[in-house]
């Protein structure tokens, strides 16, 4: 195999990336205002629209004339209109309405943080003030709130890979711990009828995961633990225990005592999965949302980075875990390890 290319830098490229958070602006304040939604009966003009949104005249169309740049608008003799796939992804009555995601991925919370990257990073220290780890950190009700979209698939995936295993165990019973939404859990419920989920995560996480449990139709199978997965008694033994996307709020060495923590809460046999982001598996170009993740990390948390499968089977292993396999699928930048406790059940 040959080694890429580096990517050339251009002008072009250099500009692109120093005007990203312009977009990014433009976007979240389109989604903020509704006029996306204003617009879903058909083209109007500046006036009308800052009327529907109740917004200043001028404000409205210099505003719509940068979404019409940015191809999210069309205009059109004045008038504008929706661009070219936004009626489904960012009218917010539609099936696929994916806006709700800048409350995450283009949030203010994000935005502060990444705005002063250059002093975190000389100092070392998370943003002052900010603690991802705190039981309120608001953004983790707003991350299991708004980005089922992305996280099913992860989730599908999850299923399609501890189904054939699971469906062999009578009435399985199942942990999800720093569940956010809970999907994990409860896409496995849908496919499995005797399974039950326990769901784990701060109080106000929780809630949300339960609205999304009553959606799926699976809630009478759903059992709550609020609480620090560092303390919370666990309930156990399990068959199957998940932890996606958590081990990277902590350094090395706190990951894996988490990781002991869980594997002394299965049953024989069962099986510990570790699911989510990691770098150091592939070129930094070919993991950026992990290099990115990261970064919010280090803002936001004392010694949380991102880890690499390697990382990950050694903390297994070391937790007296064996047999650990791995799963993965081009274009979806999520790797599922499944590791098994020794013993018969
Ligand atoms: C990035 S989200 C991951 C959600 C989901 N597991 C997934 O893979 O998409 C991290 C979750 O861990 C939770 N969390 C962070 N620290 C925790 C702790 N000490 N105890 C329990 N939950 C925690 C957060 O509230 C948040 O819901």
């Amino acid at each position: 195999m040959t080694e890429a290319e580096p990517a050339q830098l251009t002008p072009q490229r250099l500009f692109e990336m120093m005007a990203g958070f312009k977009a990014t602006a433009v976007l979240r304040a389109g989604v903020e205002l509704g006029v996306f939604g204003a617009l879903a009966d058909g083209p109007a003009h500046a006036v009308e629209v800052a009327d529907r949104l109740a917004a200043d005249e001028r404000g409205t169309r210099l505003l719509l004339g940068a979404l019409a740049a940015l191809r999210l608008l069309d205009e059109r003799d004045g008038r504008y209109g929706l661009g070219a796939g936004v009626a489904e992804l960012l009218v917010p009555t539609s099936p696929a309405y994916c806006g709700g995601i800048t409350a995450v991925a283009a949030s203010t919370g994000e935005w502060e943080a990444l705005g002063r990257l250059a002093s975190t990073v000389r100092e070392g220290t998370p943003v002052p003030g900010v603690d991802a780890l705190r039981p309120d950190f608001p953004y983790w009700a707003d991350f299991a709130t708004h980005t089922t979209f992305g996280t099913l698939r992860a989730a599908d995936l999850l299923a399609d890979v501890l189904e054939p295993w699971a469906a062999g165990r009578p009435g399985p019973k199942v942990l999800d711990v720093g569940c956010g939404h809970g999907l994990s859990g409860y896409v496995l419920a849908r496919r499995l009828p005797q399974a039950v989920i326990h769901s784990q995560d701060w109080p106000s996480v929780l809630e949300v995961a339960e609205g999304h449990a009553e959606r799926l139709g699976v809630r009478d199978r759903v059992k709550l633990l609020p609480g620090d997965a560092f303390e919370v008694p666990l309930d156990g033994p399990y068959d199957v225990i998940v932890v996606g996307n958590l081990l990277f709020h902590f350094p090395p060495e706190r990951a894996a005592e988490l990781v002991r923590r869980l594997a002394g809460a299965l049953k024989p046999d069962g099986r510990l999965v570790v699911l989510g982001f990691t770098t150091g598996d592939q070129p930094p170009a070919e993991e950026p949302h992990a290099h990115l993740l990261g970064l919010l990390m280090l803002s936001w948390t004392a010694g949380g980075e991102m880890h690499s499968t390697g990382a990950h089977r050694a903390m297994l292993g070391a937790a007296g875990l064996t047999e650990t396999e791995l799963t993965a699928r081009p274009g979806l930048p999520l790797r599922i390890l499944v590791a098994s406790r020794p013993g018969t059940s």
